[in-house]
């Protein structure tokens, strides 16, 4: 049995919520608004958060952030409307578990919640909150577009080399499966892989993750403890969302990467360390870099090597191989039969543009192997906003220049006009809900200040 907090103000919707888990054994506090929630969050001890993405007094992502400040080893479920897809896959990116969209289902939603519990137990023993060790090589997808194909020859070619390596992409592209990949096939692959989520650390903490502290550094440093660079020695660092390291650790992180020595937090010992560094971004640091905000000099030294992950949207020969794959890992996980998609529930997947990426996706899929009655999942089976949302783009034939298909199916719609619009709209949104205040705007929206203010001159948005 677990303690569980439900966060949302809708009464009726909270009670149904909490009383379907209750049923399931578990413990329920009921929030109604971000203050009660805070307030039972502080004086009980909770074991997984649900939360509503529309709150009265803040949103949930700013609900999120303060929960994974305190204890970022607590998970939390957003619930949001589909059409919040981009919120939810920000929800991720602050180091929410999981999203279930609504309406909710209650399979899906005990399925995650499951999860959730689980991850937290066997995390319980891990000292360290930001840093994930992974131990099974993955299952990688290659892909035949010309764009996954070459991004396979980079990691290639790269991986055996001691290069350090800075990976780009949108959120779900794949970028820690990328850096994976990359110490799979180097020399290292025996030692640790180390993953570490610099965008969930606080100031306080940052330092104490990446170097360790000894016991009596700050208030809470009860213990000696291991930082991620020297868990990781011999092996590989991954360190994701690189952008939201706090300046002063971007000092001590280059002095590691300079020196290849680390000095725990409250000590003057310094200890070698042999680690290979692979930084993940999906911002544009090189544009924070100007702003000073990330230092131009750890950047460079970062970016021994490049590599872009590009969208699912543009890579979409791809898909099919990526659909088979987690169908494939969800009638595992799940214990189904599932063959496949329909051509329906086909179409509409290969037309839906995939902001959340293959994250996204592989949430979809999963969704549909959950909810399927026979042996194939029907369009009924996806979340009904893909069918609203995917458009008609050109096949991928005619973009190889041949092709019948490029002559019967003419895109309805532009898709990257549809994509600015789509971008325009939530920032209106977003500046809105801040009152127009451009840093909040900036921060829910996960972009940096001068990112917002090229895209308000871009899209004439006067504020
Ligand atoms: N090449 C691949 N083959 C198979 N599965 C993949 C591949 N790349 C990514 N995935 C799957 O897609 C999901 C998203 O990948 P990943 O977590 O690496 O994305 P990310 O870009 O690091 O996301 P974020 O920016 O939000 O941290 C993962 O569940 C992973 O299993």
């Amino acid at each position: 049995m677990a303690k569980i907090l439900v966060v949302d103000d809708d009464p009726a919707f909270n009670k149904m919520l909490s009383s379907f888990l209750r049923r399931q054994d578990h413990e329920v506090e009921e929030a109604f608004s971000s203050k009660s929630a805070l307030a039972a969050f502080k004086t009980q001890a909770i074991d997984l958060v649900l939360t509503d993405f529309k709150l009265p007094d803040m949103d949930g992502l700013d609900l999120i952030r303060i929960i994974k400040e305190e204890r970022p080893d607590l998970p939390v479920i957003l619930i949001t409307n589909y059409s919040d897809i981009r919120t939810a896959v920000t929800s991720i990116q602050l180091g929410a578990f999981e999203f279930v969209t609504k309406p909710v289902n209650p399979d899906e939603l005990l399925l995650t919640v499951g999860q959730a519990l689980l991850e937290k137990s066997s995390s319980g023993e891990t000292k360290s909150k930001a840093i994930k060790k992974s131990d099974s090589p993955p299952k990688y997808v290659v892909g035949k577009s010309p764009a996954s194909l070459k991004l396979w020859e980079h990691l290639q070619l790269v991986a055996p080399t001691k290069m350090t390596v800075l990976i780009l992409g949108e959120s779900g592209t794949g970028k820690e499966y990328a850096a994976k990949m990359i110490h799979e096939k180097s020399k290292r692959s025996k030692e640790p892989f180390v993953a570490l989520d610099c965008g969930v650390l606080s100031k306080e903490l940052a330092a104490s993750e990446l170097f360790g502290h000894v016991k009596g550094a700050f208030t809470g440093a009860v213990q000696d403890k291991k930082g991620a660079f020297e868990v990781a020695n011999g092996g590989t660092i991954f360190l994701d969302e690189i952008g939201n390291l706090p300046y002063a650790v971007q000092v001590q992180l280059l002095r590691v990467i300079q020196e290849r020595k680390v000095r725990r937090v409250g000590s003057e010992k310094e200890i070698d360390v042999d680690v290979r560094i692979i930084a993940a971004t999906n911002e544009n640091i090189k544009e924070t870099g100007s702003q000073s905000e990330f230092r131009a000099d750890l950047y460079h030294r970062l970016n021994e090597f490049e590599i872009k992950i590009p969208p699912l949207r543009e890579r979409r020969e791809d898909l099919a191989e990526y659909v088979n794959l987690f169908l494939h890992q969800a009638c595992e996980e799940l214990d189904r039969e599932v063959e496949g998609l329909d051509a329906d529930a086909m179409s509409i997947v290969e037309n839906y543009p995939w902001p959340g990426n293959l994250r996204e996706l592989k949430n979809v899929i999963k969704r549909g192997v959950l909810l399927s009655m026979g042996s194939k999942i029907t369009s009924a089976q996806l979340p009904g906003e893909l069918a609203h949302e995917s458009i008609l783009v050109p096949s991928y034939s005619s973009e190889n220049g041949h092709g019948v298909e490029s002559m019967i199916q003419q895109p309805a719609t532009d898709l990257k006009a549809m994509q600015e619009q789509n971008e325009k709209q939530l920032i209106l949104e977003t500046l809105e809900r801040t009152k127009y205040n451009k840093s909040k705007t900036a921060k829910l929206l996960n972009i940096d200040r001068k990112t917002l203010y090229n895209k308000l001159t871009k899209y004439q948005i006067d504020v």
